[in-house]
């Protein structure tokens, strides 16, 4: 299982990460997360991979969406979140860029996050506030 997350600021932008490697994503954008190690909880694996990738804590809303990936049994799935604490960086290199609704176009995206992508655009032009629990 592959999780990850779309961090969302109080201007309803996303955060979306550039992929250095393996070199057929390399340039590509993704949700910031990766894989859950065995015997680790999701949220935990998220909460890790957000602070190693972009040293920062966050909060975690509902799921936005899952898909299968390309790589047989992987699956991928994607909460809506945002950051309690901390600036992000991209502590392993490539690129970080915050997206509104409308640019969420202007980047390549992993070909299994378009639907994601799909559905995070509808959350964002709703102007419902955006549910946060007590992740
Ligand atoms: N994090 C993330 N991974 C995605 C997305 N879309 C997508 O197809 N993937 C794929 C790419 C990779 O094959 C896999 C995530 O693996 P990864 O290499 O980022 O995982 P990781 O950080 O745990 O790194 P590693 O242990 O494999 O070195 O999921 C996405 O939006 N976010």
């Amino acid at each position: 299982m592959v999780v990850a997350v779309a961090l969302v600021d109080e201007a309803r932008r996303v955060l979306a990460a550039r992929r250095t490697s393996p070199s057929a994503y390399a340039g590509m954008w993704e949700f910031p997360g990766g894989k859950v190690e065995p015997g680790e909880d999701e949220l935990a694996a998220l909460a890790r991979e957000c602070r190693e990738e972009l040293d920062v804590q966050i909060e975690v809303g509902p799921v936005l969406g899952q898909v299968d990936l390309a790589s047989p049994g992987w699956r991928l799935r994607v909460w809506i979140g945002r950051i309690r604490a901390g600036m992000p960086r991209a502590v392993e290199g490539g690129e970080l860029r915050w997206l509104s609704a409308a640019e969420l176009d202007d980047v390549s995206w992993l070909p299994a996050d378009l639907p994601l992508v799909e559905s995070l655009r509808q959350r964002l032009a709703d102007p419902e506030p955006m549910a946060f629990g007590a992740g």
